[in-house]
C-alpha cells in the first residue's frame, strides 16, 4: 500500500517511534519474516519546475535513516552538519517515520539552490502481502522491496533478502511542470503491527497495495487493506494496485480481468508490473504522479511548510 499524505495533518509527537519499536523488537524479527504485512511509507514532495531545464533523475538511498533521532531527525550517517535551509523546514506529514527535516534536506542534496522551486509535501506509504503462512519460511515477499529497488536503482537482486527493520530510498521525478520527490520508507510488517497501519496511511493521499499475481491468498489480502483504507483511511484518498511478478504469467493464479473489475470498482489505478523485467514500474510511480493534484503555486508555503522566522538578534532589540 502506497500513501500520499495530505499535508494538512501533522503526527509530530510520535516521530521516530515506528522505527524505533522495530529496532526493539529485533529478536522476533525471524518470525515477523514469516507473516504477511509489510509495509513501505513514501513521501512525495512536488516542486513546481520554472526553469526551462529539467533535472536529472536522482537516486539515493539511506539505510537504517531511523537510526538518527528518535524524534525525526537526519540520520546519523550523513557527514554534513545538518540546519534548515532557507529558514523553511519542511515538516513531513508522516513524522511518524522520523521524517521530520530530513526530507527538507534531501531535497537541498538533490537540487541545491533551488529555493526558487516551490514546494508540496505528500506521504506515501506501501503495504504488500504475502499469504500468512508462518510454516512456510520459504513463502517470500511479493516483490515491495524489489520493485522499489527497481524505481529507485534501476536494479533487481535475485537474491535479495528479507526487509529487516527498515530502509530508506529517495528518487526525484518530474512530472509535467512540477517535481515529484519519493522519499521511501520501507519497514517490514507483521500481524501484531497491524494495528499500526493507521498511523501509515493517517493523512495520507494515496496508496499503492501490491500483490504477487501468482498467488491468489495475495490478492485477498490486498482486499482487507483496501477495504481497512475505504474505513479508516482519508477521505478522496488515491489508490492504486500493483500485480508484481507478472513475467511469471504461466503460473498466474490471479487474473487480470479480476484485477482490472476490482481496481474498477474501487475506483482504484491498476498495472501488473515486473520488478525483475523492469515492467510497469515507471508507469506505476508516474500514474501516482498523475494522480496528484497540480499545485497552486499561491500556496507555497502554506502548506506542509513551516517558516521559521529570523529572530532579532539581542543588539537590536529594545526594552521599553
Ligand atoms: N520472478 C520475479 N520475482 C520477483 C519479482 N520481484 C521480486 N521477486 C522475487 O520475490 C522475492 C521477494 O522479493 P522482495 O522484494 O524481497 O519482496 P518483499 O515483498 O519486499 O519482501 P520483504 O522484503 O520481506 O518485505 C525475491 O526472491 C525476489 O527476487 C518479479 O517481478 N519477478
Amino acid at each position: 500500500m502506497i500513501l500520499l499524505a495530505c499535508p494538512s495533518s501533522y503526527r509530530v509527537l510520535s516521530a521516530g517511534s515506528i522505527p524505533l519499536y522495530a529496532l526493539t523488537d529485533m529478536p522476533s524479527r525471524l518470525v515477523v519474516l514469516t507473516l504477511p504485512a509489510f509495509f513501505l511509507c513514501v513521501t512525495v514532495s512536488v516542486r513546481l519546475r520554472q526553469e526551462k531545464a529539467a533535472p536529472a533523475l536522482t537516486p539515493s538511498v539511506c539505510s537504517k535513516p531511523w537510526a538518527g533521532s528518535a524524534s525525526g531527525g537526519r540520520p546519523r550517517n550523513s557527514s554534513r552538519p545538518w540546519r534548515p535551509k532557507s529558514g523553511i523546514c519542511t515538516l513531513q506529514t508522516n513524522a511518524s517515520f522520523g521524517a521530520v527535516f530530513w526530507g527538507s534536506e534531501s531535497v537541498q542534496a538533490v537540487l541545491p539552490g533551488r529555493q526558487d522551486l516551490l514546494e508540496k509535501d505528500f506521504l506515501m506509504s506501501i503495504a504488500s502481502q504475502v499469504p500468512c503462512c508462518p510454516l512456510n519460511t520459504g513463502d517470500t515477499g511479493v516483490g515491495k522491496s524489489s520493485i522499489v529497488c527497481r524505481f529507485v536503482q534501476d536494479h533487481f537482486d535475485h537474491n535479495i533478502s528479507p526487509t529487516i527493520g527498515a530502509s530508506f530510498m529517495t528518487k526525484t521525478v518530474p512530472c509535467g511542470n512540477e517535481l515529484h520527490k519519493f522519499l521511501i520508507w520501507d519497514t517490514a510488517g507483521q500481524e501484531r503491527f497491524h494495528s499500526l497501519a493507521p498511523m501509515y496511511y493517517r493523512g495520507s493521499a494515496a496508496a499503492v497495495i501490491v500483490y504477487d499475481i501468482t498467488k491468489q491468498d495475495s490478492f485477498h489480502t490486498l482486499k482487507k487493506w483496501v477495504k481497512e483504507l475505504k474505513e479508516h483511511g482519508p477521505e478522496n484518498i488515491v489508490m492504486a494496485i500493483a500485480g508484481n511478478k507478472c513475467d511469471l504469467s504461466d503460473i498466474r493464479e490471479v487474473p487480470l480481468k479480476d484485477a482490472k473489475e476490482y481496481a474498477e470498482s474501487i475506483g482504484a489505478i491498476v498495472v501488473e508490473t515486473s520488478a525483475k523485467n523492469a515492467i510497469n514500474i515507471e508507469e506505476l510511480f508516474q500514474g501516482i504522479s498523475r494522480q496528484i493534484p497540480p499545485l497552486d503555486p499561491h500556496e507555497n508555503g502554506n502548506n506542509g511548510a513551516i517558516k521559521l522566522v529570523k529572530q532579532p538578534s539581542q543588539a537590536s532589540r529594545r526594552c521599553c
